[in-house]
């Protein structure tokens, strides 16, 4: 089964004024959509980040992917590789720490894997997950991801969830969420304020909901010694405490003495990162995104590498919409030692949904994993074309948290670490 076509198609979607370590979220979050033709007249689907850089090494390598099998996934590797020639693409989506250029031929490629397994899902009549190993959990759950944020863009209408800018506000975001989805463990973007006051936000979640699992992501915002002094005052209290401190050696130097586990979708985002991770005992639990880590696939294989050095399994999410969340899904739903709630921004951003309803809902928290054949979702035509005019007139080509903050407040400066 060869591919005749292959189409992307940059989108924009409305995003709050999330605040985090780097600034404040722009009105508008981008994506691009992937779709894979083949000639038996079966297409799939992926998703992966919008900003230009990265839509541009994407429409790169297109031309290298026509005529290729769709089970031939390791040529697709190779060829993505060929074409992008050693280049190491900024890309500053996630926070992420280094980008290399061996990772960047894993960020380009994953969208191509993804949609490659829609269709392989397709013609053999399977879900996606039957072709990562088959599914060991029906549905997965997802934790409520709580942001401080502003009760709407400056000069905007408050948005629906309002302002959260004290722990009375995360306490009152939280209740909201969990009402609606059901989460049964809570994850706290931090680094907004100094620490003495998110550790504040933490201890009255913790009041507001005694049984959730509890995170706190400063995204690296934190000194070490912050790092510890934040760690001790929370000791009981977190699951995991996610990138407190930038690089693995400062993690290292942390998770030493920190009372528990540390957590990274910073300073581990390739494999290449992995062996000085491991050596230093730097972190306890990894997040994986297929978006990053190469697809489906070699997210499957990352799972095995964290099984045999002891390290635990999280998922970490952007801004998305429905056909990243399928495909998140499915690799939770194959991974035995997903052992923790994934992330997701889902909640943020499900008005403007690219997908048909009705395949994914949360229950409880938990999106039941789709069973039809590949990822099991449809492209909204009409959706897509709307969400592709917004890309076009919203103006914005790259995401920029600091440059969007400095706007409303000039003296901001992107700090790694602040306190
Ligand atoms: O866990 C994380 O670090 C993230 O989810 C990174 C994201 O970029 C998040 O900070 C955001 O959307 O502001
Ligand atoms: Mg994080």
């Amino acid at each position: 089964m060869k591919i005749t076509e292959i189409v992307l198609t940059p989108i924009a979607f409305r995003d709050p004024p999330l605040l985090n370590s780097a600034g404040v979220h722009e009105p508008w979050a981008l994506r691009t959509i992937v779709e894979v033709h083949t000639d038996e007249g079966i297409s799939g689907l992926g998703e992966t980040y919008g900003d230009l850089g990265h839509l541009e090494r994407s429409r790169s390598v297109v031309d290298s992917l026509i005529g290729l099998d769709v089970f031939a996934l390791n040529e697709m590797h190779a060829r993505v590789a060929a074409a992008l020639g050693g280049e190491a693409g900024l890309d500053k989506h996630g926070l992420t720490g280094k980008i290399t250029a061996e990772s960047t031929v894993d960020r380009v490629y994953s969208p191509f894997e993804v949609a490659c397994l829609d269709i392989q899902g397709k013609a053999l009549g399977r879900p996606v997950h039957d072709l990562l190993g088959g599914a060991v959990r029906s549905a997965v759950p997802y934790s409520a991801y709580l942001f401080y944020k502003w009760d709407g863009h400056p000069g905007a209408e408050p948005d629906e969830w309002g302002e959260a800018i004290d722990p009375a506000g995360i306490v009152a975001q939280a209740s909201k969420m969990i009402a609606q989805y059901g989460f049964g463990s809570i994850k706290l973007k931090g680094g907004v304020f100094p620490p003495e006051q998110e550790i504040e936000a933490i201890r009255a979640l913790r009041e507001a909901f005694p049984d959730h699992p509890l995170r706190l992501d400063p995204n690296a915002a934190w000194s070490t010694a912050t790092s510890l002094k934040v760690a001790a005052e929370l000791d009981g209290v977190l699951e995991y405490l996610e990138d407190p401190t930038p690089e693995i050696s400062g993690m290292a130097e942390v998770a030493a003495k920190a009372p528990m586990p540390l957590a990274t979708n910073m300073c581990v985002v390739a494999f290449e990162h992995l062996k000085q991770s491991v050596e230093q005992d730097a972190v306890q639990v990894l997040l994986s995104d297929h978006h990053y880590w190469g697809g489906l696939q070699r997210s499957r294989q990352l799972g095995m590498i964290c099984q045999t050095f002891g390290i635990g399994l999280s998922m970490h999410s952007n801004s998305h919409l429905g056909i990243s969340l399928a495909a998140m899904t499915h690799l939770a739903a194959a991974t035995p030692n997903l052992n923790y709630a994934c992330d997701t921004h889902y909640p943020w951003n499900a008005q403007d949904e690219v997908v048909e309803p009705g395949v994914l809902s949360f229950v409880d928290g938990a999106v039941s994993v789709p069973v039809t054949p590949g990822l099991g979702v449809t492209l909204d035509r009409d959706a897509l074309a709307r969400l592709a005019e917004n890309y076009v007139r919203c103006g914005i080509t790259a995401r920029d948290d600091t440059g969007y903050m400095q706007k409303f407040d000039p003296s901001y400066e992107r700090k790694r670490p602040r306190w």
